[in-house]
């Protein structure tokens, strides 16, 4: 009986055909266990670089790519393409095994060829001159890459043999060109095997051994699974610097940082499966962010990831506030916590009762709380006297900060007496505990969207980790901070300096919506949590697609009526409604579009509501945060609605904070567009946001 493997890439592919066709393809190899070599109807392809590669059809028009090793019965399914394209591209390919791990690899044979051919050696230095052709060798790159790679003078040269390279040797080079050691690319590479044990001719063995590469499948049930979630399937191979991140050993706390769609969370997954699986106790691995969106998507992907019930167990998966409430609480009864219309009238009544004058309203208050007083973990007027202010700028004088204090202490007392809590309260609260008990409650934290954390997270953190190898693992990306916190880790006792890991390669945005999203922040300063400024140098994505369309409208009933355009449009080349993202400054907005889908006969949802595949999803541009659709429609990117004046504290106010402000909302329409995997549309009605006109 033939086995059936699928080449995990062709997940990504198989993503943008036709239903119908995909369909088809299900079909056809799930009857594919069933047949015999000879029921199998596979077409050898003529004048194939590789005599191994064959054809199988799928419809009159589309054809598969099947990979069928000389020896045994095992059949890899590597593409499907329309019927002249499939035998184009197999005629292109060749098959080897790689000489170091012994898995397989596949080169776009003639394209390598063309380019060595073209070469005019240059005078300038060679990109791989410190590496010896011995140590290329060993770590799996053959006579054809490394005469091609000597060339290279530039990364430049590098991220374009990536076409027609073998992934895992392109891989090693890139290591080696952002400045990892020999050895470092060596231990990054998944199960280096002893040369003598590879049999370079045997590419049937080597598909065994390359899990990394090829689903296997045992059955039909197997492969409509696989099928039905092609993103699962597709996502486990790591690049050599997110397999470093995630599998090194770090003397102190560490860090992953990187552009949107650069896999820091896929890392973080996978550092969580590495820590568990070493670790010996029960749930000493927490997870957590502070994005109210992700703890049930990243506890679904671990499932996936693991296999081995004990390694999951102790791993736990938490919001950062359920992390403290657990504390405070102990894991039993519940906490009052302050809705935020409450607060507004409780500091209302703090400045009645102290006549405190207009300048100082509730917004005022509210904010000199947590961004000086708890940021800072001031607890006495001592210390607010001598607390710098930074991002507040309104000069405030010995006396006024005294009337502040009486206010904000007088906010606090009366929280504690009526025994009613804020997130924030809490936060302090398990802090303090976990300072002064004797146990800290994990061995090991992961914190994914590390730049929406405030201070007192941190603090919290800080005190629930027992310091060591190992203890706090960031994820992170400054370029997406969408709240008010800007922190200093190493002021926080979190010092991640030499165990830093920036990643470059973004995998889920096309490089046209890539270029469009980075132009948003083009001359923006933004830090790195660490007293530096960050950078994007280097980022970049290698899938290509369309360049965003940007559309302006007289009306919001008829930008509306656009968006039902787009999503129809989308949905007729076969797009799944819950690949369909839409995203919009206010609450209200999205409300609108959600009733506009579903009156239009287009099934829709808000994300903050149960959202099912069957749906297109709907929220604000915050509720977008961490996830992703293969199109996306940002709406309402008008003068006015984005960014919208509330969310920005005017110039004369405070110029400081005016600035962050802007910032801020510049990076939330960042995060938005970088969602999109492959179309992204911006739309508005009357005049566009300021952030479109560069
Ligand atoms: N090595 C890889 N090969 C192929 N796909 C990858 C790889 N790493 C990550 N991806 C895919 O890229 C997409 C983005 O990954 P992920 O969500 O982890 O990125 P991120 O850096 O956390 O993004 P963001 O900061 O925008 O939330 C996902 O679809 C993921 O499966």
């Amino acid at each position: 009986m033939a086995r059936l493997g699928v080449y995990r890439d062709f997940f990504r592919h198989y993503l943008k055909l036709e239903k119908s066709v995909q369909d088809q393809v299900i079909e056809v190899f799930s009857k594919f266990g069933k047949a015999t070599y000879a029921g199998l109807h596979l077409e050898p392809v003529k004048n194939a670089r590789d005599g191994r590669m064959h054809t199988i059809r799928i419809t009159d028009f589309w054809r598969g790519v099947v990979l069928a090793p000389e020896k045994g019965d095992l059949y890899v399914l590597l593409n499907v393409l329309q019927h002249d394209k499939a035998y184009e591209w197999a005629k292109r390919r060749q098959v080897t095994v790689n000489t170091a791990t012994g898995v397989i690899e596949m080169r776009d044979l003639v394209t390598l060829e063309e380019q060595a051919a073209s070469i005019t050696p240059e005078e300038v230095s060679p990109l791989f001159a410190q590496v010896k052709d011995a140590d290329l060798e060993r770590l799996g790159i053959d006579a054809q890459v490394l005469a091609f790679a000597r060339t290279f003078t530039s990364e430049d040269q590098l991220d374009k043999a990536q076409a027609f390279f073998p992934k895992q040797q392109h891989d090693v080079l890139v290591g080696l060109a952002s400045g990892m050691t020999v050895e470092e690319v060596w231990a990054s590479l998944p199960a280096s095997m002893e040369a003598a044990e590879i049999d370079a001719e045997d590419v049937a063995a080597a598909v065994e051994r390359s899990p990394e590469q090829v689903l296997l499948v045992s059955g039909p049930d197997e492969l409509m699974d696989a099928f039905a979630k092609p993103f699962a399937f597709w996502r486990i191979y790591l690049h050599p610097s997110q397999r470093d991140a995630a599998y090194s050993s770090f003397s102190g706390p560490a860090r992953v940082t990187g552009g949107p769609g650069t896999g820091k969370t896929v890392v973080a997954l996978h550092r969580a499966k590495h820590l568990a699986e070493q670790s010996d106790e029960a749930e000493s691995v927490l997870v957590t962010t502070f994005i109210r969106t992700l703890p049930s998507t990243m506890e679904a992907a671990l499932r996936q990831l693991i296999d081995d019930d004990t390694a999951l167990d102790r791993i736990e998966v938490r919001h950062i506030d359920g992390v403290a409430y657990r504390v405070v609480t102990g894991g039993t009864g519940n906490l009052a916590v302050l809705r935020h219309e409450d607060e507004k009238q409780r500091w209302t009544r703090v400045i009645r009762t102290l006549g405190l004058p207009s300048r100082f309203d509730e917004a005022f208050l509210s904010h000199e709380w947590r961004q000086v007083i708890l940021t800072q973990g001031v607890t006495s007027l001592e210390e607010y006297q001598q607390a710098t202010r930074p991002g507040r700028g309104r000069a405030l004088g010995h006396l006024q900060k005294g009337q502040i204090w009486d206010a904000i202490t007088a906010f606090t007392d009366g929280l504690r007496a009526d025994k009613v809590w804020t997130y924030e309260t809490i936060c302090q609260e398990a802090t303090r505990l976990l300072e002064a008990g004797e146990r800290t409650p994990y061995r090991h934290v992961i914190v994914d969207e590390a730049q929406d954390l405030s201070p007192w997270h941190w603090r919290l953190l800080r005190a629930a980790t027992t310091r060591g190898r190992d203890d706090l693992f960031l994820a992170g990306d400054t370029h997406q901070r969408v709240y008010d916190y800007r922190v200093s880790l190493k002021k926080l006792g979190i010092d991640i300096a030499g165990r830093s890991t920036r990643l470059k390669i973004n995998y889920r945005t096309t490089a046209e919506i890539l270029r469009w999203s980075l132009e948003l922040l083009r001359g923006e300063r933004i830090d790195d949590m660490n007293g530096g400024l960050d950078s994007l140098a280097g980022y970049r994505s290698e899938i290509h697609g369309a360049a965003p369309l940007l559309d302006g409208y007289p009306t919001q009933v008829s930008e509306l009526e656009g968006l039902v355009t787009t999503t129809r449009r989308w949905l007729d080349q076969g797009v799944a409604p819950g690949q369909v993202g839409v995203a919009a400054r206010s609450n209200i907005l999205a409300d609108q579009a959600v009733a506009k889908l579903k009156a239009s006969g287009i099934p829709a949802a808000a994300l903050a509501k149960k959202h099912t595949d069957a749906e297109v999803g709907v929220g604000t541009m915050h509720r977008m945060k961490g996830m992703e659709f293969r199109c996306v429609a940002i709406i309402g990117v008008g003068e006015h609605a984005v960014p919208p004046s509330s969310a920005i504290t005017p110039a004369d106010e405070d110029l400081i904070a005016h600035h962050q402000d802007l910032q801020q909302e510049r990076c939330l329409l960042f995060v938005a567009a970088t969602r999109a995997r492959e179309e992204l549309t911006l739309s508005w009605h009357g005049a566009p946001s300021r952030f479109l006109s560069a």
